[in-house]
């Protein structure tokens, strides 16, 4: 790395994160700003949602879009997709920005990557959108049943997480009985609101919280759950914590005041530092669950659409999210690591194979 560069530069990011490719789109007259991220194509394309947010600056955006594309490689490894890693954010309030032309112009970005990137919904973004993204590329899933598409991957990314939350009831209390547990979802969108419905449905006690208040009512009279405040979230002594919202909500500060045994949630990238993060929930005892492992339902949704969609093969590779979880919550304790290592290390290796096995012609 060239010492004179500061640290906060892009190229010094990149070679930080690993990443292959990462492109900026501009267009003053549709407004478009975003950043398209390609991180490792070992594996197959890089696929990734893509993210319209709100940024407070663009710094925050690069960083979002280099981490979440980073964990969409090892998501995709972990969960034994031929896919590569990748993601795109752009920059703007979804409620007030979005146009059929930004998002069309967008579609143009991602046609002009040949295929090297595909995407889907994420937050802020839905099947409608990827609708106006298919009209410009086929490098797009996600789309609506309509068009021939597997439509809003959310229920699958649900179910997947209540997969992993299984995983982790029967690793803490030898059976995977979810009836009669207490759950905090905090975040009840798409993938939030699902999670609560299936969650509910085995009788579990789930308390919800949103920074929307209407939402946050709805969801609660609907599903029979209790609704809190986001900001006392931490204080509530239940044992499942499932970050449903953004990322980085697990960090030094909620750690402290975490009283749960497990955290298992679909939000992306919820430990603000990793290695740090990881090792202090494992020496407090808290079981958790990483998130790549868990929410890949979504990815996984997105991959079938690729392969010619399947209902039945969809929901047989989400339930493998269990053993998934499963074999890593085994390598974490044979090792006395986090399991977010144990993940990583499961997730490297398959990489590595396959970059083995590609190396002959
Ligand atoms: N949609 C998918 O298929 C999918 C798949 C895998 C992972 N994920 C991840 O799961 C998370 C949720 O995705 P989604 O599709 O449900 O998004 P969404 O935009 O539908 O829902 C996010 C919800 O979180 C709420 N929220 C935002 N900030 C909050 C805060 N500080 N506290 C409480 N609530 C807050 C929003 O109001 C919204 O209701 C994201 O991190 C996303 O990357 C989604």
């Amino acid at each position: 790395m060239p010492s004179n560069q500061p640290t906060d530069s892009i190229f010094n990011q990149l070679d930080a994160f690993g990443h292959k490719k990462v492109v900026f789109c501009s267009d003053p007259e549709t407004g478009l700003r975003a950043i398209i991220a390609i991180h490792d194509t070992t594996l197959g394309p890089a696929l990734g949602g893509t993210r319209f947010w709100a940024y407070k600056t663009e710094q925050e955006a690069l960083q979002d879009v280099l981490r979440l594309s980073k964990s969409m490689t090892y998501k995709s490894a972990i969960a034994g997709l031929n896919l590569g890693g990748g993601k795109a954010v752009i920059i703007g309030d979804s409620r007030k920005d979005k146009t059929e032309a930004l998002l069309r112009k967008f579609g143009r970005y991602i046609k002009n990557l040949n295929g090297e990137f595909i995407t889907a919904e994420d937050v802020g973004t839905n099947p409608r959108d990827m609708e106006y993204i298919r009209m410009e590329t086929q490098h797009v899933t996600g789309v609506p049943e309509t068009m021939g598409g597997s439509g809003d991957p959310a229920p699958i990314a649900a179910l997947g997480v209540f997969m992993g939350i299984k995983a982790c009831i029967k690793e803490l209390y030898g059976n995977d009985n979810v009836t009669g547990k207490s759950v905090i979802v905090q975040g009840i969108g798409h993938v939030g609101e699902q999670l609560v419905k299936l969650l509910r449905e085995e009788n579990a006690k789930v308390y919800i919280s949103d920074i929307d208040d209407e939402r946050t009512r709805q969801v609660s009279k609907k599903y029979g759950a209790e609704a809190v405040s986001n900001n006392s979230i931490f204080d509530i002594n239940a044992d499942i914590y499932a970050p449903c919202a953004l990322g980085s909500t697990i960090n030094t500060q909620t750690i402290g005041k975490l009283q749960c045994g497990i955290i298992a949630g679909s939000a992306n990238n919820q430990l603000q530092d990793e290695a740090l993060h990881g090792q202090m929930l494992l020496d407090k005892g808290i079981l958790f669950a990483p998130d790549y492992v868990i929410n890949a339902g979504g990815i996984i949704n997105c991959y079938s659409e690729l392969m010619g969609f399947s209902k039945k093969r969809t929901m047989q590779l989400t339930e493998n999210i269990y053993e998934a979880t499963r074999n890593v919550l085994r390598l974490s304790k044979a090792e006395g690591i986090s399991t977010t290592m144990a993940a990583n290390k499961i997730a490297e290796k398959r990489i590595a194979d396959i970059k083995q096995v590609k190396s002959t012609y």
